[in-house]
Protein backbone atom coordinates (compact mmCIF):
# COMPACT_ATOMS: atom_id res chain seq x y z
CA UNK A 1 0.00 0.00 0.00
CA UNK A 2 1.38 3.54 -0.49
CA UNK A 3 2.18 5.51 2.52
CA UNK A 4 4.39 7.64 1.28
CA UNK A 5 3.69 11.15 0.64
CA UNK A 6 5.62 12.84 -1.96
CA UNK A 7 6.61 15.72 0.33
CA UNK A 8 8.06 13.39 2.44
CA UNK A 9 10.30 11.94 -0.88
CA UNK A 10 10.93 15.37 -1.42
CA UNK A 11 12.17 16.57 2.30
CA UNK A 12 14.54 13.11 2.45
CA UNK A 13 15.63 13.35 -0.82
CA UNK A 14 16.49 17.04 -0.94
CA UNK A 15 19.53 18.86 -2.99
CA UNK A 16 21.82 21.16 -1.09
CA UNK A 17 20.73 24.98 -1.67
CA UNK A 18 23.29 27.91 -0.81
CA UNK A 19 20.22 30.18 -1.94
CA UNK A 20 16.49 29.59 -1.03
CA UNK A 21 15.45 32.93 -1.28
CA UNK A 22 15.04 34.23 -4.78
CA UNK A 23 15.83 38.22 -5.39
CA UNK A 24 14.00 41.15 -3.66
CA UNK A 25 13.15 41.63 -7.75
CA UNK A 26 11.21 44.80 -6.81
CA UNK A 27 14.24 46.64 -5.29
CA UNK A 28 16.87 46.33 -8.59
CA UNK A 29 16.77 48.22 -11.01
CA UNK A 30 19.71 46.18 -13.70
CA UNK A 31 20.39 42.60 -14.19
CA UNK A 32 22.79 41.77 -11.65
CA UNK A 33 25.94 39.71 -12.17
CA UNK A 34 24.32 36.78 -9.77
CA UNK A 35 21.69 36.48 -13.10
CA UNK A 36 23.71 36.97 -15.86
CA UNK A 37 23.58 34.04 -17.83
CA UNK A 38 26.24 33.67 -20.87
CA UNK A 39 24.56 33.97 -24.31
CA UNK A 40 25.15 29.78 -25.10
CA UNK A 41 22.48 29.35 -22.47
CA UNK A 42 19.95 32.57 -23.41
CA UNK A 43 19.88 32.22 -27.19
CA UNK A 44 16.29 31.87 -28.53
CA UNK A 45 15.88 31.41 -31.70
CA UNK A 46 15.70 27.81 -33.78
CA UNK A 47 18.83 26.00 -34.34
CA UNK A 48 18.52 27.36 -38.29
CA UNK A 49 17.73 23.85 -39.65
CA UNK A 50 15.53 22.22 -42.50
CA UNK A 51 12.60 22.47 -40.60
CA UNK A 52 10.18 25.39 -39.67
CA UNK A 53 9.10 25.33 -36.22
CA UNK A 54 6.19 24.18 -35.95
CA UNK A 55 3.61 25.44 -33.16
CA UNK A 56 2.67 22.81 -30.65
CA UNK A 57 -0.48 20.91 -31.20
CA UNK A 58 -3.48 22.37 -29.73
CA UNK A 59 -6.89 19.85 -28.93
CA UNK A 60 -10.28 20.14 -28.37
CA UNK A 61 -11.08 17.90 -26.26
CA UNK A 62 -14.75 17.58 -26.93
CA UNK A 63 -13.64 16.86 -30.74
CA UNK A 64 -14.52 13.18 -31.76
CA UNK A 65 -11.31 12.68 -32.60
CA UNK A 66 -9.65 13.85 -29.49
CA UNK A 67 -7.86 10.83 -28.25
CA UNK A 68 -6.19 10.07 -31.45
CA UNK A 69 -5.01 13.55 -31.56
CA UNK A 70 -3.78 13.19 -28.13
CA UNK A 71 -2.43 9.87 -28.80
CA UNK A 72 -0.34 11.35 -31.77
CA UNK A 73 0.73 14.80 -29.74
CA UNK A 74 2.40 12.67 -27.30
CA UNK A 75 3.89 10.42 -29.98
CA UNK A 76 5.10 13.42 -31.65
CA UNK A 77 5.70 16.79 -29.52
CA UNK A 78 5.28 14.77 -25.91
CA UNK A 79 3.33 17.93 -25.33
CA UNK A 80 0.13 19.91 -26.41
CA UNK A 81 -2.96 22.46 -25.40
CA UNK A 82 -6.09 21.34 -24.17
CA UNK A 83 -9.98 23.55 -25.19
CA UNK A 84 -12.64 22.47 -23.52
CA UNK A 85 -10.90 20.62 -20.59
CA UNK A 86 -13.80 21.08 -18.15
CA UNK A 87 -11.97 23.39 -15.91
CA UNK A 88 -14.02 26.72 -14.91
CA UNK A 89 -12.17 29.44 -16.68
CA UNK A 90 -13.33 31.48 -13.18
CA UNK A 91 -10.94 29.42 -11.38
CA UNK A 92 -8.42 29.54 -13.63
CA UNK A 93 -8.35 33.39 -13.19
CA UNK A 94 -8.56 33.07 -9.52
CA UNK A 95 -5.91 31.02 -8.70
CA UNK A 96 -3.81 32.84 -10.92
CA UNK A 97 -4.80 36.25 -9.55
CA UNK A 98 -3.82 34.54 -5.88
CA UNK A 99 -0.63 33.46 -7.51
CA UNK A 100 -0.20 36.79 -8.02
CA UNK A 101 -1.25 38.31 -4.81
CA UNK A 102 0.93 36.31 -3.26
CA UNK A 103 4.52 37.34 -5.31
CA UNK A 104 3.57 40.79 -5.42
CA UNK A 105 3.76 40.64 -1.22
CA UNK A 106 6.51 42.56 -0.04
CA UNK A 107 9.80 40.29 0.11
CA UNK A 108 9.95 39.92 3.94
CA UNK A 109 6.05 39.18 3.89
CA UNK A 110 6.87 36.19 1.37
CA UNK A 111 9.81 34.98 3.90
CA UNK A 112 7.33 33.95 6.40
CA UNK A 113 6.37 31.65 4.25
CA UNK A 114 9.84 30.45 2.79
CA UNK A 115 11.04 26.80 1.97
CA UNK A 116 12.76 24.74 4.77
CA UNK A 117 16.21 23.87 3.71
CA UNK A 118 15.29 20.19 3.72
CA UNK A 119 11.75 21.38 2.85
CA UNK A 120 9.03 20.61 -0.14
CA UNK A 121 6.91 23.23 0.36
CA UNK A 122 6.64 27.28 0.62
CA UNK A 123 8.32 30.28 -0.98
CA UNK A 124 11.73 29.73 -2.70
CA UNK A 125 14.20 29.38 -5.95
CA UNK A 126 13.33 26.86 -8.38
CA UNK A 127 13.86 23.35 -7.00
CA UNK A 128 16.41 22.82 -9.99
CA UNK A 129 18.55 25.90 -8.83
CA UNK A 130 21.67 24.11 -7.26
CA UNK A 131 22.54 22.61 -10.99
CA UNK A 132 23.52 25.81 -11.89
CA UNK A 133 26.08 28.79 -11.23
CA UNK A 134 23.79 31.11 -12.02
CA UNK A 135 20.56 32.20 -10.70
CA UNK A 136 17.14 32.54 -12.55
CA UNK A 137 14.74 35.02 -12.73
CA UNK A 138 11.93 33.63 -11.11
CA UNK A 139 10.61 33.04 -7.75
CA UNK A 140 8.14 29.91 -7.19
CA UNK A 141 5.62 28.34 -4.34
CA UNK A 142 4.81 24.93 -4.23
CA UNK A 143 1.82 23.43 -2.52
CA UNK A 144 1.96 19.61 -1.44
CA UNK A 145 -0.24 17.23 0.43
CA UNK A 146 -2.79 20.32 1.76
CA UNK A 147 0.38 22.75 2.88
CA UNK A 148 -1.29 25.73 1.31
CA UNK A 149 -3.60 25.93 4.38
CA UNK A 150 -0.83 26.23 6.44
CA UNK A 151 1.29 28.62 4.97
CA UNK A 152 -2.02 30.75 3.97
CA UNK A 153 -2.56 31.44 7.57
CA UNK A 154 1.61 32.93 8.01
CA UNK A 155 0.88 35.28 4.68
CA UNK A 156 -3.12 36.41 5.18
CA UNK A 157 -3.46 35.94 8.80
CA UNK A 158 -7.40 36.79 8.50
CA UNK A 159 -8.22 35.66 4.91
CA UNK A 160 -6.27 32.69 4.58
CA UNK A 161 -9.26 30.51 3.72
CA UNK A 162 -9.47 32.12 0.26
CA UNK A 163 -6.12 31.56 -1.20
CA UNK A 164 -6.58 27.80 0.36
CA UNK A 165 -10.28 27.27 -0.84
CA UNK A 166 -8.78 28.31 -4.30
CA UNK A 167 -5.79 26.30 -4.35
CA UNK A 168 -7.62 22.92 -3.01
CA UNK A 169 -10.37 23.90 -5.28
CA UNK A 170 -7.96 23.84 -8.66
CA UNK A 171 -5.93 20.47 -7.77
CA UNK A 172 -9.22 18.42 -7.44
CA UNK A 173 -9.97 19.26 -10.84
CA UNK A 174 -6.59 19.20 -11.63
CA UNK A 175 -6.36 15.41 -10.27
CA UNK A 176 -9.65 14.38 -12.68
CA UNK A 177 -8.31 16.34 -15.73
CA UNK A 178 -4.97 14.38 -15.22
CA UNK A 179 -6.70 10.96 -14.98
CA UNK A 180 -8.80 11.84 -17.96
CA UNK A 181 -5.82 12.61 -19.72
CA UNK A 182 -3.84 9.35 -18.61
CA UNK A 183 -6.68 7.17 -19.91
CA UNK A 184 -6.91 8.41 -23.02
CA UNK A 185 -2.93 7.77 -23.21
CA UNK A 186 -3.04 4.64 -22.35
CA UNK A 187 -5.79 3.42 -24.85
CA UNK A 188 -3.37 5.08 -27.03
CA UNK A 189 -0.85 2.85 -26.09
CA UNK A 190 -3.73 0.03 -26.57
CA UNK A 191 -4.06 -0.58 -22.55
CA UNK A 192 -7.43 -0.04 -21.03
CA UNK A 193 -8.17 1.02 -17.22
CA UNK A 194 -8.74 -2.62 -16.15
CA UNK A 195 -5.90 -4.21 -18.27
CA UNK A 196 -4.04 -6.38 -15.88
CA UNK A 197 -0.47 -4.48 -16.57
CA UNK A 198 -2.27 -1.06 -15.87
CA UNK A 199 -5.05 -2.02 -13.43
CA UNK A 200 -2.33 -1.74 -10.09
CA UNK A 201 -1.13 1.87 -11.43
CA UNK A 202 -4.58 3.27 -12.21
CA UNK A 203 -6.01 2.36 -9.04
CA UNK A 204 -2.46 3.91 -7.13
CA UNK A 205 -3.61 7.34 -9.35
CA UNK A 206 -6.55 7.47 -6.57
CA UNK A 207 -4.58 8.51 -3.86
CA UNK A 208 -1.81 10.27 -6.27
CA UNK A 209 -1.77 14.03 -4.12
CA UNK A 210 0.09 15.86 -7.04
CA UNK A 211 1.93 18.62 -6.82
CA UNK A 212 1.18 22.20 -7.50
CA UNK A 213 3.55 24.87 -7.94
CA UNK A 214 3.28 28.61 -9.05
CA UNK A 215 5.68 30.57 -10.45
CA UNK A 216 6.36 33.90 -10.97
CA UNK A 217 8.91 35.64 -13.67
CA UNK A 218 8.80 39.26 -12.65
CA UNK A 219 9.78 41.85 -15.23
CA UNK A 220 13.34 41.67 -16.30
CA UNK A 221 16.06 44.57 -16.92
CA UNK A 222 17.47 42.63 -19.52
CA UNK A 223 16.01 39.63 -20.80
CA UNK A 224 18.68 38.47 -23.54
CA UNK A 225 21.11 37.68 -20.84
CA UNK A 226 18.67 36.42 -18.41
CA UNK A 227 16.61 32.79 -18.06
CA UNK A 228 14.00 32.18 -16.08
CA UNK A 229 13.61 28.54 -15.46
CA UNK A 230 16.56 26.50 -16.80
CA UNK A 231 16.26 23.56 -19.37
CA UNK A 232 14.78 20.38 -17.28
CA UNK A 233 12.15 17.69 -17.71
CA UNK A 234 9.12 17.32 -15.34
CA UNK A 235 9.94 14.37 -13.66
CA UNK A 236 6.10 12.89 -13.14
CA UNK A 237 3.80 11.46 -15.56
CA UNK A 238 1.97 14.58 -16.76
CA UNK A 239 2.00 18.24 -16.02
CA UNK A 240 -0.61 20.49 -16.20
CA UNK A 241 -0.10 24.19 -16.89
CA UNK A 242 -1.53 27.21 -17.25
CA UNK A 243 0.10 30.54 -17.96
CA UNK A 244 -0.68 33.64 -18.31
CA UNK A 245 -1.26 35.80 -21.24
CA UNK A 246 2.62 36.35 -21.41
CA UNK A 247 5.52 34.73 -23.79
CA UNK A 248 8.17 32.90 -22.14
CA UNK A 249 8.06 29.19 -22.45
CA UNK A 250 10.02 27.38 -24.93
CA UNK A 251 10.64 23.46 -25.73
CA UNK A 252 13.76 22.16 -27.02
CA UNK A 253 12.64 20.05 -30.74
CA UNK A 254 15.16 18.26 -31.91
CA UNK A 255 16.69 17.93 -35.91
CA UNK A 256 18.24 21.45 -35.78
CA UNK A 257 14.77 22.95 -34.74
CA UNK A 258 16.08 24.34 -31.63
CA UNK A 259 13.87 26.06 -29.17
CA UNK A 260 10.04 26.42 -29.86
CA UNK A 261 7.97 29.12 -28.49
CA UNK A 262 4.97 27.62 -26.95
CA UNK A 263 2.44 30.96 -27.02
CA UNK A 264 -0.51 31.37 -24.37
CA UNK A 265 -3.76 30.72 -26.19
CA UNK A 266 -6.54 32.16 -23.68
CA UNK A 267 -8.68 29.32 -22.08
CA UNK A 268 -6.55 26.73 -22.98
CA UNK A 269 -4.02 24.60 -20.53
CA UNK A 270 -0.80 22.94 -21.82
CA UNK A 271 -0.28 19.37 -20.97
CA UNK A 272 3.07 17.82 -21.17
CA UNK A 273 4.77 14.49 -20.59
CA UNK A 274 6.76 14.00 -17.41
CA UNK A 275 9.59 11.14 -17.14
CA UNK A 276 7.83 8.46 -15.65
CA UNK A 277 5.35 8.69 -18.53
CA UNK A 278 8.42 8.44 -21.14
CA UNK A 279 9.45 5.14 -18.95
CA UNK A 280 5.88 4.19 -18.97
CA UNK A 281 5.42 4.47 -22.91
CA UNK A 282 8.79 2.73 -23.00
CA UNK A 283 10.56 5.77 -24.79
CA UNK A 284 7.67 6.16 -27.42
CA UNK A 285 6.65 9.32 -25.71
CA UNK A 286 9.60 11.70 -25.55
CA UNK A 287 9.48 13.44 -22.02
CA UNK A 288 9.82 17.54 -22.91
CA UNK A 289 12.95 19.77 -22.20
CA UNK A 290 11.79 23.26 -21.86
CA UNK A 291 12.62 26.06 -20.18
CA UNK A 292 11.32 29.58 -19.51
CA UNK A 293 12.73 32.66 -20.59
CA UNK A 294 12.01 36.41 -18.83
CA UNK A 295 9.33 38.28 -21.56
CA UNK A 296 11.15 40.86 -24.00
CA UNK A 297 8.76 43.31 -23.43
CA UNK A 298 9.24 43.08 -20.01
CA UNK A 299 5.73 42.05 -18.79
CA UNK A 300 5.55 39.88 -15.65
CA UNK A 301 4.63 36.17 -16.09
CA UNK A 302 2.55 34.06 -14.01
CA UNK A 303 2.13 30.36 -14.55
CA UNK A 304 0.83 27.35 -12.14
CA UNK A 305 2.03 23.74 -13.12
CA UNK A 306 0.20 20.68 -11.32
CA UNK A 307 2.74 17.38 -11.54
CA UNK A 308 0.01 14.87 -11.51
CA UNK A 309 1.71 11.39 -10.36
CA UNK A 310 1.27 8.13 -8.48
CA UNK A 311 2.19 7.76 -4.46
CA UNK A 312 5.70 7.39 -3.99
CA UNK A 313 5.66 3.71 -3.17
CA UNK A 314 4.24 3.23 -6.59
CA UNK A 315 6.12 1.42 -9.16
CA UNK A 316 6.76 2.09 -12.42
CA UNK A 317 7.66 0.30 -15.59
CA UNK A 318 7.09 0.33 -19.16
CA UNK A 319 4.10 -1.07 -20.66
CA UNK A 320 5.68 -3.74 -23.58
CA UNK A 321 2.52 -6.40 -23.67
CA UNK A 322 0.79 -4.61 -26.42
CA UNK A 323 3.84 -3.72 -28.93
CA UNK A 324 5.80 -6.74 -27.76
CA UNK A 325 8.78 -5.26 -27.45
CA UNK A 326 11.77 -5.54 -25.13
CA UNK A 327 11.42 -3.13 -22.16
CA UNK A 328 14.04 -0.43 -22.58
CA UNK A 329 13.91 1.21 -18.98
CA UNK A 330 14.01 -1.22 -15.38
CA UNK A 331 11.16 -0.57 -13.10
CA UNK A 332 11.56 1.82 -10.72
CA UNK A 333 9.70 3.39 -7.64
CA UNK A 334 8.64 6.99 -8.25
CA UNK A 335 10.37 7.60 -4.85
CA UNK A 336 13.57 6.05 -6.41
CA UNK A 337 13.10 8.47 -9.58
CA UNK A 338 12.78 11.51 -7.86
CA UNK A 339 16.32 10.63 -5.38
CA UNK A 340 17.87 10.16 -8.60
CA UNK A 341 16.63 12.98 -10.63
CA UNK A 342 17.24 15.60 -7.52
CA UNK A 343 21.18 14.01 -7.81
CA UNK A 344 21.49 14.08 -11.52
CA UNK A 345 18.81 16.08 -12.86
CA UNK A 346 18.45 15.48 -16.64
CA UNK A 347 21.15 12.35 -16.26
CA UNK A 348 18.43 10.92 -14.53
CA UNK A 349 16.76 8.73 -16.97
CA UNK A 350 19.36 7.43 -18.54
CA UNK A 351 20.68 5.36 -15.09
CA UNK A 352 17.75 3.35 -15.82
CA UNK A 353 17.83 2.31 -19.43
CA UNK A 354 18.40 -1.38 -20.02
O1 LIG B 1 6.35 28.65 -16.24
C1 LIG B 1 6.26 27.82 -17.13
O2 LIG B 1 5.70 28.04 -18.19
C2 LIG B 1 6.88 26.46 -16.97
C3 LIG B 1 7.03 26.03 -15.56
C4 LIG B 1 7.74 24.73 -15.44
O3 LIG B 1 8.32 24.23 -16.36
C5 LIG B 1 7.74 24.02 -14.14
O4 LIG B 1 7.23 24.56 -13.15
O5 LIG B 1 8.26 22.88 -14.12
FE1 LIG C 1 8.71 22.15 -16.01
Amino acid sequence: MATTSLSHVYTDTHLHYTHIVPLDFAAVDDLPESHTWTNTHTTRAGGGGLHLPAAVPTINLRSPSAAALVGDACREWGMFQVTNHGVPAGLVEDVEAHARRLFELPAEQKLKAVRAPNGATGYGVARISPFFTKLMWHEGFTIMAGSAVEHAKLLWPLHYHEFWDAMDNYQKKMKSLAYKLFLIILKSLGYDEDNQETSLLSASLNQSEGALQLNSYPSCPNPSRAIGLAPHTDSLLLTILHQNDTNGLQIFREGGVGWVPVTPLKGALVINVGDLMHILSNGCFPTVYHRVVPNETRRHRFSVAYFYGPPADSTVAPLVAVGRQFPRFRAVTVREYIGLKNKHLEKAIGLIKI
